[in-house]
């Protein structure tokens, strides 16, 4: 536990998820924020660039550089894929580095060279603190930890649908199929034709179509896990969509029963679910009826989740919506720290939504 207020720099603080870092951090009691760094933002007021960070708002952000990071406790990297790894290993092993990009998530290295066009440089722990793996929970391997890898925005919300299914061995790991739709910030900030206003205003469409989407093998990462040793590594048809909205993540995922979960009805199967999450501060469960919308998980870190079995076909339908910006990237990486640093988990953290 830090003696002291905890200095805390943040990479890539001219980005979405370096915003959305700062925002919550602001609100953080045991945190100081240090160094903002970006990249051709440098110079600039944060004020001009995160109009809506007010306390920070002259604040100047500064280069990319070891010598601005090094001398804080804790490093948020919100840095595109692929700047992480020379930076973190040239930090001193005194900073915990917490890292919002992909390059240190997957652990199988034929993974990554599938997905990823930049060298592999290894796993981390991997920061997904509810995630059932080995009859315990992600977050033991978390606490006290020096480097973690936050997950990707999709994983999170599919990992969490489905997880208490694979975790009790109810679901048949060859037959899963996820369909999810992003707001357009999952994007980031930088210029990309495709995501002109006048082009995703009053439009919905799939893109990274046919398993090619990188978050595939996170995704399947995480359900394997969650499924224990011993069993199928589990197989997942991952479809994303954009849809018209600057934030959230509604992600549709079904799965067939497995053998030994045949007859089970929809009670039957949502005690797994119920079990899973009854302890999460995080995760909710809705009432059987209610289904998550990415409305009310805007601007929090709550994940919603829905589970029910289409009696007909034999599959269980799990639905979760997060913001993506919020458990989706900054809101991981905060709780994230407080198991890192040993502080309560939900420090700082935000549990109700804005709305409408
Ligand atoms: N957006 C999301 O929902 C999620 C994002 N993430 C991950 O978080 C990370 C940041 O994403 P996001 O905020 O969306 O992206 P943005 O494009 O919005 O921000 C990227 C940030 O990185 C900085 N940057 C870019 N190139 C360099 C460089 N060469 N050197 C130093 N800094 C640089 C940018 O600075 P400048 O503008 O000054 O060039 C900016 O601050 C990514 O790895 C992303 O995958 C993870 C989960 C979800
Ligand atoms: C809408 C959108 O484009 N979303 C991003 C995912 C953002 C995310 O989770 O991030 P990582 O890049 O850290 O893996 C995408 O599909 O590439």
């Amino acid at each position: 536990m830090f003696m002291h207020m905890v200095k805390a720099a943040v990479a890539g603080a001219s980005g979405y998820a370096g915003g959305e870092l700062l925002r919550l951090l602001l609100g953080h009691p045991e945190v100081e924020i240090g160094a903002l760094t970006a990249g051709s933002s440098a110079g600039r007021r944060l004020g001009d660039l995160h109009p809506y960070l007010t306390p920070l708002a002259d604040r100047v952000v500064e280069d990319t550089t070891v010598e601005a990071l090094a001398g804080h406790d804790v490093v948020f990297l919100a840095l595109p894929h692929g700047h992480s790894a020379a930076l973190a290993a040239q930090l001193p092993d005194s900073v915990t580095v917490i890292d919002c990009g992909a390059d240190f998530r997957l652990r199988d290295e034929a993974a990554w060279t599938t997905y990823y066009d930049t060298p592999y440089a290894g796993a981390w722990a991997y920061g997904l603190p509810e995630l059932p793996v080995g009859g315990g929970r992600q977050r033991e391997a978390l606490q006290g930890t020096r480097h973690i890898a936050v997950p990707g925005c999709y994983p999170t919300a599919v990992s969490l649908a489905l997880a208490p299914g694979f975790a009790s061995g109810l679901l048949d790991p060859q037959d899963v199929v996820v369909v999810a739709a992003s707001g357009t910030s999952g994007a980031g900030k930088s210029l990309k034709p495709h995501l002109l206003g006048a082009e995703v205003m009053g439009a919905m469409s799939p893109y990274g179509v046919g398993g090619t989407h990188r978050h595939t093998p996170e995704i399947e990462q995480n359900l394997t896990a969650a499924a224990g040793p011993g069993g199928t590594a589990v197989q997942v048809s991952f479809t994303p969509t954009l849809a018209p909205m600057p934030r959230g993540i509604l992600a549709t995922c079904t799965a067939r029963l497995g053998e030994t979960a045949k007859e089970a009805d929809t009670h039957a199967i949502r005690e797994a679910w119920v079990k899973a999450y009854a302890d999460e501060p995080f995760v909710h469960l809705l009432p059987e009826g209610q289904w998550p919308s990415t409305a009310s998980v805007l601007g929090s870190n709550s994940v919603h989740v829905q589970v029910t079995v289409d009696e007909r076909t034999r599959r269980v339908v799990a639905v979760a919506a997060v913001d993506n910006l919020t458990k989706g990237t900054a809101g991981a990486a905060v709780q994230c720290l407080n198991l890192a640093l040993g502080l309560p988990e939900t420090t700082g953290l935000p549990v109700a939504g804005v709305a409408p």
